[in-house]
């Protein structure tokens, strides 16, 4: 088996349970699996070695949230928008009309370029959701298609009821023949309550439906407006909630609540319903950044993802999130590396050990962990913060295999 030995590393971020920062470090790669972290000085000999020259090593981003299947974009929009036009879920309809006209090769080589395009920015593990496709043939061709590049893959059926459909009629579609004939390619179920997309009540039909079809749960919520979506989740024991722009106290309560039985000291328990936090589309929608200070504080994990997409977040940088959440949303930088990594992984449930379907833990560093690692280049994380914008991803191994040096 191929091993890597990464050494001479000026700060080791673990983001293990004890947010272990490890100096003059090197971490040994063997397959796909980290084989050893500890002093350079007491480093195995490996096949390869690189020389991280004095710079920082951190986990691969986890980006638990973005809708990468997609054609054409929404420049007009967001110009419209940059001009003073209020976001509004009718947008979506735009992408679906143009996603339908591509077909499998185009939208697979789209899909593609972006997951690379990601990779290169230091993303190693990667949900996409469906949800431009709106009936049952186009929602199973890009939940098939998803599923051939990305790492998880969320359906979300529920993101808009097309035009002319009734949304009664639509709900029950989503929640029967198009459950059935995504199914096979998904692990997730996603559903947009907001207003112009599913009402609460709509909601809870197609989190009940798909929970009852095994599918684990996920919720947009509360990102225009407030609603029911934070209390939806809780009440379905979503694994995330994501965008929490508009929140209520009762909703940070009910988020709060769900991690009684959580001992986030040593990772064990039950993980409730993570806050994952969408900064880069907050900023191009004008919504508050969601408060992501004000959830740590209360006791709630919180994740950090690009939500990209053509119409609200047409970004893959998680650097860009971690910088935005420390210059502007009050997170250290630990914590906002933390959310980006770790939080992700808690989201997507792929935090710890081999799982049933055998696969390893992502956003931490650890014996057994998935290799996914990203070098800076930079001796520390800070500099994510200090020198915002800058090209400061390094070099990046995803399941041991260099995908940029
Ligand atoms: N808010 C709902 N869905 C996407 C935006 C989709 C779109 O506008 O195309 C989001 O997460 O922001
Ligand atoms: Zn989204």
């Amino acid at each position: 088996m191929n091993s890597t030995l990464v050494t001479n590393i000026a700060e080791l971020h673990t983001v293990d349970a004890e947010a272990r920062v490890l100096r003059g470090a090197a971490l040994v790669m063997e397959g796909e699996r980290i084989a050893w972290i500890g002093d350079a000085a007491a480093a195995p000999a490996a096949d390869t070695v690189h020389d991280a020259g004095g710079r920082a090593a951190l986990p691969g981003w986890v980006d638990s949230h973005t809708h990468l299947v997609f054609a054409g974009d929404r420049t007009a929009e967001f110009e419209a928008r940059m001009a003073g036009q209020a976001y509004a879920a009718g947008g979506i309809a735009t992408t679906v009309a143009a996603t339908r006209q591509a077909g499998d090769y185009e939208l697979t080589r789209l899909l593609l370029g972006r997951a690379a395009e990601a990779a290169r920015g230091g993303t190693t593990y990667l949900e996409t959701k469906t949800g431009y496709g709106l009936d049952v043939e186009e929602e199973a061709r890009h939940a098939r298609i998803a599923s051939t590049v990305a790492d998880e893959v969320t359906y979300l059926g529920a993101h808009l009821v097309p035009a002319g459909a009734d949304p009664e009629e639509y709900t029950d579609l989503v929640c029967g023949e198009m459950l059935e004939r995504v199914r096979p390619y998904v692990r997730w179920a996603d559903v947009f309550c907001e207003r112009g997309a599913f009402t609460a009540e709509q909601a809870r039909r197609v989190l009940r439906a798909c929970g009852e079809a095994g599918l684990g749960l996920r919720v947009h919520g509360n990102q225009l407006g407030p609603g029911a979506g934070v209390q939806l989740a809780v009440e379905f024991g979503a694994a995330s909630v994501d965008h929490v722009n508009h929140l209520q106290d009762a909703d940070v309560e009910a988020l709060a609540g769900t991690w009684g039985s959580w001992d986030a000291t040593v990772r064990t328990g039950n993980p409730g319903t993570v806050a994952t936090c969408l900064p880069a589309c907050d900023l191009s929608t004008r919504q508050p950044l969601a408060p992501a200070r004000l959830l740590l504080d209360a006791g709630v994990e919180v994740a950090l993802a690009s939500n990209c997409n053509p119409g609200t977040s047409y970004t893959s940088s998680m650097a860009f999130c971690v910088t935005t959440a420390v210059l502007q949303m009050g997170l250290s930088v630990a914590e906002a590396v933390r959310a980006a990594t770790f939080g992700g992984a808690l989201a997507l449930r792929r935090h710890a050990g081999l799982d049933a379907d055998g696969r390893r833990a992502v956003g931490s560093l650890a014996v057994g962990h998935r290799a996914d690692v990203q070098l800076l280049n930079a001796p520390s994380p800070t500099h994510l913060a200090y020198r915002p914008g800058m090209p400061l991803t390094g070099a990046v191994w995803r399941k041991g295999v260099a995908v940029a040096r």
